[in-house]
């Protein structure tokens, strides 16, 4: 395994419960070096775009590594999170899909949906998401790299 990760926590208020249960998991895990919480706090309201791009942010400046954040159904926090350059960022809610969210898209923020998935397989795909690198000499880099050039023009 490859060095630690340093990781963005974030939702709105509809994912709160959520993010902080994910947030401990991290805390707790020894394939993470950090873990950094832009909101919400369990009185807050900020809408999902802002905190969004404020996480995305912090990855698009390498800050951190990654982002994992919580909506409703984690679609709006994706939208939200790909308006950053150079993020790629992902709802998925099963193990094949967070393992080629990396492996395949080298997608560096996975985004969950608390009104969609249960939180033990929450979880679950938090904890297996960590075990994943993307692979620089895989076929899946040139692929990437189409997308990287187009957002480059
Ligand atoms: O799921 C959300 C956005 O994708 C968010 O948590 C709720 O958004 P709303 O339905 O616009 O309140």
């Amino acid at each position: 395994m490859s060095e630690k990760l340093r990781i963005v926590v974030g939702c709105d208020d509809a994912g709160f419960q959520y993010k902080e249960a994910l947030k401990r998991d991290l805390q707790a895990s020894d394939l993470v070096e950090s873990v950094t919480d832009v909101g919400v706090d369990a009185e807050g309201h900020t809408a999902y775009p802002t905190i969004a791009i404020e996480a995305a942010e912090r990855v698009a400046r390498g800050e951190a590594d990654r982002a994992l954040l919580v909506c409703g159904t984690g679609l709006g926090v994706a939208i939200a999170a790909n308006k950053v350059k150079g993020i790629r960022a992902v709802t998925a809610h099963d193990s094949f899909s967070v393992e080629r969210a990396v492996l395949s898209n080298n997608a560096q923020v996975l985004t969950f949906g608390q009104r969609v998935v249960g939180i033990e397989l929450a979880r679950r795909l938090a904890a297996e998401w960590l075990t994943y690198r993307f692979d620089e000499q895989s076929a899946s880099a040139a692929k990437v790299q189409l997308m990287c050039d187009y957002e480059a023009a």
